[in-house]
């Protein structure tokens, strides 16, 4: 009897973000390999999220790859209590997935085949110790930046040099392969040394070094500064940093897959009839939206810009008093009421050249677009991909998250976007005169047109070039790692020890 193939053991977050960009990673792997998909095999660890709306989520994500003819297996693990006493998202997050451990465990010795990898989301790095114990290979798939990553390598050795919060520190910090790091910044998790977020942070930054490899969603070129730095043992002196494989970009299908025999999205037909690269996108991620003071501004701004715009604006999320919020952080915004929520005669004076959108819209769609020329973007890092797959150049409006530190790399390092003036402070509020003046520049074509606009176009199309080649098979850099990465996950393969 022929030996199953290897299985790729994967343990995602349910977050849509962390778990397709996970599955659609490896499912590169099990295609890199030429045998058609079957040299290796994919089980999926499924864990009961915390909420129901995050349960449905990930169900309709399991139907659709259950039907989508490759090896993908399902493993529902027994559900746990999440943590009662958790006072954070990311503590909760990390702490909740960690409570699964002896099922996931259970799981991977009961396969009855060899285990190439125990594929781990960032949260679960932890489970490193129970592969270790199995005797089989782990690895941290990296949903995020390489300088998110780079960072989390580097925060135990931060952890020892700056005593300080980081806000207090005088001057930058300096993170190994990054330009100097304003301490406005920093990602959400860190801003707060006294809050259990932090040290889970340090604790999985920690917890990173001792995986088999880590898996990016990123590419050399879109990345050289901070890849480089992990590879060359600066983010931990003195310790080699597991291999890295930058297999990006993947862009997860999510819920895009559609019927061919349909009509075009309204915000697709809308779009048809305007000039190339004469729109402005706004959308702001999964969890994004605003008050309505903030919306003031923002209609302000579209108005006074004489931009054509495609805004998607939500609303807030149903339970969006203080302390009433998913543990996970994940409270999804709710289809805005546009006649509540927009200034009066808004949508009359800018009929035409603008379009609001209140609900989910197909973004990776409008951004495939030729009439879209920027994008404002809350700067999560699919969104940032999906832009640059289309050499969109944007202006981040970070939210939440490690956002503020994307916004950085992406103005300041990479050079693919324009600077906006976000007032931590206040909620990230954005004034409509900051606005406009980066709407203006991104979009250019004014009598005002500002250098870094320009810049950021250019920069952002040879992006475009710099991510079709990474994945191209025959040189392609993250094609070389998807193949590097096939062959140690073939090496490594071993029967778990019971
Ligand atoms: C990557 O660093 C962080 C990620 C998150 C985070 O947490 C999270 C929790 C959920 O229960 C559901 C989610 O959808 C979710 C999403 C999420 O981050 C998003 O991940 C994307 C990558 O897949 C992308 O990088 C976006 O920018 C993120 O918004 C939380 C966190 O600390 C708060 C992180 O540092
Ligand atoms: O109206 C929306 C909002 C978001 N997205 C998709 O949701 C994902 C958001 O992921 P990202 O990492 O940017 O941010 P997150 O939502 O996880 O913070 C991306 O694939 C977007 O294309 C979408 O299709 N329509």
């Amino acid at each position: 009897m022929a030996t199953p193939a290897p299985a790729l053991v994967l343990l995602p977050e349910w977050g849509s973000g962390h778990l397709m960009s996970m599955l659609e990673s490896c499912k590169r792997v099990l295609l890199a390999g030429g045998g058609g998909g079957r040299e290796f095999s994919i089980t999926l660890l499924v864990m009961r999220p915390p909420t129901d709306e995050a349960g449905s989520e990930v169900e309709a994500h399991v139907r659709r790859e259950a039907a989508s003819g490759l090896d993908i297996r399902f493993h529902r693990l027994p559900a746990v209590d999440p943590p009662a006493d958790a006072t954070g998202v990311e503590e909760f997050i990390a702490r909740y997935i960690h409570l699964h451990a002896p099922h996931v465990r259970d799981a991977v010795a009961g396969m009855g085949r060899p285990v190439a990898a125990l594929v781990l989301d960032m949260f679960a790095a932890p489970m490193v110790d129970v592969a270790r114990d199995l005797g089989v290979p782990s690895y941290v798939f990296m949903s995020s930046t390489g300088a998110m990553l780079a960072l989390m390598l580097h925060l135990p050795v931060l952890h020892d040099r700056v005593t300080v919060e980081f806000h207090e520190v005088d001057g930058e910090v300096d993170v190994p392969g990054l330009p100097p790091l304003p301490p406005a910044s920093m990602p959400c998790p860190v801003v707060d040394k006294k809050s259990p977020n932090y040290t889970w942070f340090v604790r999985l930054g920690d917890r990173f070094m001792d995986a088999t490899g880590i898996i990016a969603n990123t590419a050399d070129e879109l990345e050289p500064g901070p890849l480089a730095a992990i590879a060359d043992g600066r983010c931990v002196p003195g310790r080699a940093a597991p291999p890295v494989y930058p297999i990006g970009p993947v862009l997860s299908l999510g819920n895009a897959e559609k019927d061919s025999s349909e009509p075009p999205h309204e915000c697709i037909a809308w779009l048809d009839g305007q000039p190339p690269a004469s729109v402005v996108f706004l959308c702001f991620g999964s969890m994004g939206w605003f008050e309505a003071a903030q919306v003031v501004e923002i209609t302000a701004a579209l108005e006074r810009s004489g931009h054509r715009f495609l805004w998607v604006l939500r609303g807030p999320p149903p339970a969006a008093e203080p302390g009433a919020g998913a543990p996970d952080g994940s409270e999804h915004p709710t289809d805005a009421n546009l006649d509540e929520l927009l200034p009066e005669g808004f949508l009359q004076r800018t009929k035409g050249r603008g379009m609001v959108w209140p609900t989910w819209a197909p973004q990776k769609d409008i951004l495939a677009h030729r009439a879209i020329g920027g994008f404002v973007t809350h700067g999560g890092w699919n969104s940032v991909l999906e832009s640059l797959w289309h050499g969109v150049p944007m202006a981040p409006w970070p939210l939440y998250a490690e956002q503020h530190l994307n916004a950085f790399e992406l103005v300041r390092d990479m050079g693919v976007a324009v600077p906006l003036g976000v007032d931590r402070e206040r909620d990230n509020f954005v004034e409509a005169a900051e606005l406009e003046r980066a709407v203006r520049s991104l979009m250019g074509g004014g009598a005002s047109e500002e250098e870094e606009g320009r810049k950021a176009r250019e920069k952002a199309a040879e992006m475009k070039a710099v991510c079709r080649s990474a994945v191209a098979a025959g040189g392609g850099s993250s094609h070389a790692a998807l193949q590097r990465l096939s062959e140690a996950l073939h090496q490594g393969a071993a029967l778990p020890k019971k």
